[in-house]
């Protein structure tokens, strides 16, 4: 395990045939739940397409981020699939169960700026986030805006912990490796962000 200024990067913390599992669980969430390209509340898009699944789902458009119990299209989240449950379980060690799996999804010249996960009610329970997929290179700052930055490769399987004085670092993908996996059929990258939100 790496740790990076307190975020926990546990390399290769599912093998290939649980990432595949996955995977195969996620299929049924994507499709009662397909990704979305939301906007930043100036009205402008992210490259990330995304979805949730849980009782909760994060969204951002020009009414701003936030959580919310249902899809842009109006239904309810799915449930989050058991093989995710258990990752979380196994990873915190904790009972109470996660009530929001974001799921990222970035094709092709995808990323994500640096930012703090910050709209959880309660920011004393970690955030885990699942890689699958294209390798992509993290980025890791400081709990603060600006100052030195440090930088890792995520690969498909690996699972990052922000918790406890590492909960509020900021944090961002830089690019993708497009077409380093032949885990997903069409190339890109899933990550997959289990949070206590509400
Ligand atoms: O894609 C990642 O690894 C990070 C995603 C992330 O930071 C987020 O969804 O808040
Ligand atoms: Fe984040």
């Amino acid at each position: 395990m790496l740790n990076l200024r307190g975020v926990e990067i546990r390399k290769g913390a599912l093998d290939g045939p649980a990432q595949a599992r996955l995977i195969e669980a996620l299929r049924p969430v994507l499709k009662a739940a397909p990704l979305f390209t939301p906007t930043m509340p100036n009205g402008k898009p992210l490259s990330v397409r995304m979805t949730s699944a849980g009782s909760l789902g994060w969204v951002t458009d020009k009414g701003g981020y936030r959580y919310q119990p249902t899809h842009p299209k109006g239904m309810a989240w799915p449930a989050i699939p058991p093989e995710v449950l258990d990752l979380w379980h196994g990873v915190t060690g904790q009972d109470r169960a996660p009530d929001c799996c974001l799921i990222n999804y970035y094709g092709e010249g995808a990323r994500m700026g640096l930012h703090q996960d910050r709209d959880e009610a309660d920011l004393t329970w970690p955030v885990v986030s699942l890689s699958l997929g294209d390798d992509a290179l993290f980025r890791i700052g400081n709990t603060s805006r600006g100052g030195k930055t440090e930088s890792v490769w995520l690969n498909s399987g690996d699972v990052v912990v922000m918790g406890g004085p590492a909960r509020l670092i900021y944090h961002g993908i830089d690019r993708i490796r497009f077409g380093s996996s032949r885990l997903l059929p069409k190339g890109g990258r899933l990550n997959l962000t289990l949070r206590v939100a509400g």
